[in-house]
């Protein structure tokens, strides 16, 4: 929880009701599924897919995953849901229709190539390669975060149109623009999201952006976990928001009943 001398409002543990005219937007990893040591090593847990299922089916479409993770992997992950999503912290989107909404796609080739040059040098460092981003994990190297963070910002400086983000254990580039709160303001303004009340669950500082852009709609955001936050809401832990979509999953379908 925030130290009482955070100059951010304390938030609330009660989580605010999933209606039948909410638009539900939510972060997947270390909100739907609980952090792992890798990236290909996340579990899904077995009620998740068809509480989504459920929800999204109650809710007219209105909810997406919004995610720094490619489309492939959230698709790997929740199959057989083919969500509309945002991917790569919003250098994607695909629509409900299926459509893929794509930002013009940087050169990453000198970001790669030293990423790869310093993982190689320390096998403890993990790259990830997606489509519009590149992921440099130090999870398992902790005491490598300020080499890391200074060869991604170098390369980033040298390198016309991309910007550096901060998450866990994690440093990432992207295209510049690219951010889940313009994607989630981007799906606020089509079907079925138009006129919803917003609601946005996340875990991380790059689920910032996102919280800010539900609460100037009206909505909320939900801060899962520990850590300082814009977010009026806060929930403990994965499991407890797994909890919350599967009561509302529950009482929506209670309610639409014949
Ligand atoms: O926006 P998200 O859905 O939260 O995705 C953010 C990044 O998540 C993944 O990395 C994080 O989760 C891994 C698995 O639990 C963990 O090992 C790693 O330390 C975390 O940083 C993913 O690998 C990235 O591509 C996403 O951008």
């Amino acid at each position: 929880m925030q130290s009482s001398s955070s100059p951010l409002p304390e938030c609330s543990c009660l989580l605010p009701p999933i209606g039948a005219q909410s638009a539900l937007f939510l972060d997947f990893d270390g909100t739907l599924a609980e952090l792992a040591p890798q990236p290909d090593a996340v579990q899904v847990a077995a009620d998740l897919v068809p509480t989504l299922t459920q929800l999204a089916a109650r809710l007219n479409g209105a909810l997406a995953i919004v995610s720094g993770r490619p489309l492939t992997d959230l698709d790997g992950f929740l199959a057989p849901l083919r969500l509309p999503s945002v991917a790569e912290h919003g250098a994607q989107r695909r629509l409900i229709s299926g459509e893929i909404i794509r930002m013009a796609s940087p050169d990453l080739q000198a970001v790669i190539c030293r990423v790869n040059t310093l993982a190689q040098r320390h096998p403890g460092l993990r790259v990830e390669i997606k489509t519009a981003a590149v992921a440099l994990h130090y999870r398992h190297a902790p005491e490598m975060e300020a080499v890391c963070r200074q060869a991604m910002d170098e390369v980033v400086r040298s390198t016309v149109g991309l910007e550096l983000l901060h998450g866990k254990y994690v440093h990432e580039i992207k295209p510049a623009g690219a951010s889940k709160g313009t994607a989630i303001e981007d799906f606020m303004a089509q079907a079925p999201f138009a006129g919803r009340l917003p609601l946005f669950a996340g875990d991380d500082i790059t689920d910032e952006d996102g919280f800010s852009a539900v609460q100037r709609m009206g909505g909320c955001g939900i801060k899962v976990g520990e850590g300082a936050t814009r977010a009026r809401y806060r929930c403990l832990s994965p499991v407890a928001l797994r909890q919350w979509l599967q009561r509302a999953a529950q009482d929506l379908t209670g309610r639409t009943s014949p």
